[in-house]
């Protein structure tokens, strides 16, 4: 074997189990340098925050002790990449870079090229290893779902032993200038992430299928495994074996159904992030472009969304939640989208940006894919316009959800609390109007998205959509409301999510 070193690359996957991309720097049989890049230019993107730089910063600590335990050491460096790798590379000589395949971006994506520029440039090879049920190079969504299925059931890789490390100087923290910090958030590491994957397994998973769309159950029977999954902390396949596990060992009364779900779950993840592989644009453009050029801006409006203040109490309600805390479940975060993109009539890509911003658990794939689901641009969805007023009744009966995040409205009687408006001493209260009528809005919304729907190439765009992106499952059931009513009965609590 020539001279050089291997540099294995940490991205999104900071742990040291199940981690191909280890195991494949191991297998070089070269020294190997451990190294993860805080690149400025990524984290001063529009959808980049403090919260998730903080979670992180934390998830790097927990790996950089997990390295320590097989001998090696994380190197922090901080530069764009070709630069950091080109020093590195004059300084050791890399012959390999080792890293997992990334479903990110377009500045991800940009960045990757770059890289493979460099790399083929340098001389040095570039394996990038798969590492989630996301396939490179799909050739046709037929064989995904068999392809995502055998990988998750692929032996987990272990963790190698014996390797020779390079040790090389980290750069001190960088000041990011991020501002977001977020102390409720969660917080980064795998420890935490095991430690949440026991809990949901044993005990708070039992009421997984029929609490998680309420945002105060959801809190504690939801995994909470988001932020972990899109960092890394913990391999989506340990994640879908370890449930498969507990499956087979037959749990009990009550968590048949919801390990089902919980597994449908971690299939839709691969599911979603597959589309933004398959089009690295997704977060800029339509997936249909009959709605180019539909909505517009409204700087009021947008404001009003994001701090929390349209004047509807339970929309206000989950925006001031996920503000505060960094995560929120799935039917509310569709409900916010959903609001934003139809009663409000904003364009996604503004709101999904405050959205990916106030996820701690910000994933571009699954986010990009479901906001323009919520918006109504896939043109293969039905289209889900939540009515805030009858959500807040629905998933917060008692009203104590809203009350504590909505303060203004502690006086309101329990009749009037999702729709203030309504109430005779609403002018007294310290309290917005609601920005919008919210059923006239509504029907606004849903006349130009038909008029959309009906026009005449719609359809052959729609089928090249459904061709690309959509799930075999339910192919046949796009665009025939009536069928997919059925499809979302099989498992009815997140509705119609267009697998
Ligand atoms: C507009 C919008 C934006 C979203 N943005 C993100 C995001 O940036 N990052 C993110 O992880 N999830 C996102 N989701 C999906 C979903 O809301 C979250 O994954 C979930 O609420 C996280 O909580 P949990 O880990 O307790 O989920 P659980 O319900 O316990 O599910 C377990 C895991 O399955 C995956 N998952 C769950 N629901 C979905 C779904 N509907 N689609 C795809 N994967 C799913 C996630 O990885 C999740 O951690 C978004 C949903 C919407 C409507």
């Amino acid at each position: 074997m020539s001279g050089g070193i291997t540099v294995l690359w940490f991205k999104r996957d900071l742990r040291i189990a199940d981690h191909p991309a280890l195991a494949r720097a191991a297998d070089l049989g070269r020294p190997v340098l451990a190294l993860y890049i805080v690149e400025p230019g990524l984290w001063a993107e529009p959808d980049a925050s403090g919260r998730q730089w903080d979670f992180v910063r934390e998830a790097l600590g927990d790996l950089a002790g997990a390295l320590a335990g097989i001998g090696g050491k994380l190197v922090v460096q901080v530069g764009e990449a070709v630069e950091v790798l080109d020093a590195l590379h004059r300084d050791h000589g890399i012959a390999h870079l080792v890293s997992h395949q990334e479903t990110g971006t377009l500045w991800t994506y940009d960045r990757d090229r770059r890289v493979a520029d460099w790399a083929k440039s340098a001389g040095v090879a570039w394996d990038e290893v798969q590492q989630t049920g996301v396939v490179r190079r799909l050739n046709t969504r037929d064989t995904w779902a068999a392809q995502r299925n055998r990988f998750m059931a692929r032996e987990q890789v272990e963790v190698p032993s014996g390797l020779t490390w390079v040790d090389a100087p980290s750069d001190p923290w960088p000041d990011l200038g991020l501002l977001d910090h977020c102390p409720e958030r969660q917080v980064g590491g795998r420890q935490q992430g095991l430690s949440l994957l026991g809990g949901f397994l044993t005990e708070r998973g039992k009421t997984y299928r029929s609490a998680m769309s309420s945002p105060v159950e959801g809190e504690w029977a939801c995994s909470r495994l988001s932020p972990y999954l899109a960092f890394g902390c913990l391999s989506g396949r340990e994640v879908v074996q370890a449930t498969a596990a507990r499956q087979a060992e037959g749990p009990g009364r009550g968590w048949a159904g919801s390990l089902k779900s919980f597994q449908a779950r971690l299939a839709w993840r691969d599911h979603f992030v597959q589309k933004l592989e398959d089009m690295p644009d997704l977060d800029r453009r339509n997936m249909h472009s009959g709605y180019d050029g539909l909505r517009g801006t409204d700087p009021e409006r947008l404001r009003a969304w994001c701090a929390g203040e349209t004047g509807v109490p339970f929309v206000d309600a989950c925006m001031r939640y996920v503000s505060a805390t960094g995560w929120l479940n799935f039917r509310m975060r569709s409900m916010l989208m959903a609001f934003a993109s139809y009663h409000l009539w904003l364009d996604w890509r503004q709101t999904g940006l405050h959205l990916a911003r106030v996820f701690t658990d910000y994933e571009p794939g699954i986010h990009w894919a479901q906001t323009q689901m919520q918006s109504g641009t896939t043109g293969i969805n039905t289209l889900r316009i939540y009515n805030p007023v009858k959500q807040g009744g629905d998933q917060d009966p008692t009203g104590v959800f809203t009350r504590r995040w909505v303060p203004e409205l502690a006086e309101v009687p329990d009749k009037y609390l999702q729709a203030p408006w309504g109430w005779e001493e609403a002018e007294g209260l310290a309290y917005p109007p609601p920005v919008v009528d919210v059923v006239e809005a509504a029907r606004e919304a849903r006349g130009r998205i038909w008029a959309v729907r009906r026009g005449p190439e719609f359809r052959a765009e729609a089928d090249e959509v459904v061709r690309k992106h959509a799930s075999r499952k339910d192919r046949h059931f796009v665009n025939d409301r009536a069928p997919r009513k059925r499809a979302a009965k099989r498992d009815g609590r997140q509705m119609d999510l267009g697998l």
